[in-house]
């Protein structure tokens, strides 16, 4: 016998463009996401007996992204998540959690002759903020906001000495290094008890992400780095100083290594130590440092 252990469906990759205009002032702001939706409840039947009474089509699903899209304000993020997760939730008897994940690309206003152009935008990186959000029809609303793909590098400023040394061990101590990552930083936030409190907490998720981003990039450009794993804590211990409604704060740090090239062989060329210039980046392999802090040692799962 078989049994279905776990089961959810949905629409992925669902393009969404909106426009605000404000008739007053003639200015337009834009918001750009993918959204992905993803429902668990009663379905195992679907799966198991060919019984998709209760299958709601996962057309229907990127329709209902639409409507709401048109009904409702689709930032911050974490307040669109919400409202189309309760929706699921609420107009399907069966279903018990929506899973949205919301991913906004950047769309910022340009500045032309010194002064912010009414309708016109730049992508200015690649970086996404992201959400993901579990509604459950009894049980609240988790949300986890995020950074992704910030990408960023120190020229120096960063080490990494004193790790184990042993018959493995090629990798030199230094005391001096390029430090290069693509941030992936989250902040899960305190279960809200449903719709209306995630409305009452609106101006946070701003506030947070702006925070998490500034701490992300100050934090990584002043700190003399002794390892990648020491920055990221603090990264995570300020971001939680500054969010109190956030329970944990994660970050996922590929190490992008530059090498050195020794160029001795053309005619004494000095391109190594304190006379390095010239690097070759790495595009693999590269280390991956991850970690998750709570507010105190008896909520963490070390
Ligand atoms: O900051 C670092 N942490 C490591 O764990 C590690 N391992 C390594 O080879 N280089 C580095 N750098």
């Amino acid at each position: 016998m078989a049994a279905v252990i776990s089961a959810r469906y949905g629409k992925d990759n669902v393009r969404v463009y909106k426009v605000e205009r404000d008739q007053a002032t003639g200015t337009q702001t834009v918001t750009e996401m993918t959204v992905c939706v993803l429902l668990e409840g009663a379905i195992e039947t679907s799966y198991t007996k060919a019984d998709n009474s209760v299958v709601v089509a996962t057309d229907s699903m990127k329709n209902t992204v639409y409507i709401k899209a048109k009904e409702n304000p689709v930032t911050p993020p974490e307040l669109f998540a919400s409202i189309l997760g309760t929706h699921f939730v609420q107009k399907y008897p069966h279903i018990t959690t929506a899973n949205i994940k919301i991913v906004t690309h950047r769309w910022t206003r340009m500045t032309i002759d010194g002064k912010p152009h009414p309708h016109s935008f730049f992508r200015d990186g690649a970086y996404t903020r992201n959400v993901e959000a579990r509604i459950h029809k009894s049980q609240g609303i988790d949300i986890r906001s995020a950074i992704v793909g910030l990408e960023v590098l120190k020229s120096t400023g960063s080490q990494f000495h004193g790790f184990v040394r042993d018959e493995y061990t090629t990798l030199p101590e230094v005391w001096d290094r390029i430090l290069s990552t693509s941030v992936d930083a989250g902040w899960s936030w305190k279960t809200f008890s449903g719709l209306d409190a995630v409305k009452a907490a609106i101006p946070k998720f701003d506030k947070a992400w702006e925070d998490a981003k500034t701490i992300t990039l100050k934090t990584f450009a002043e700190e003399n780095s002794p390892s990648v794993q020491n920055t990221m804590f603090k990264m995570c211990q300020y971001i939680l100083e500054a969010a109190p409604e956030v329970e944990t704060v994660d970050y996922s740090l590929p190490n992008r290594h530059y090498f050195e090239i020794d160029l001795s062989w053309h005619k004494g060329t000095k391109n190594t130590g304190a006379d390095a210039e010239v690097y070759a980046p790495q595009s693999g392999p590269n280390g991956l440092i991850q970690v998750t802090v709570a507010r105190s040692q008896l909520s963490s799962k070390l």
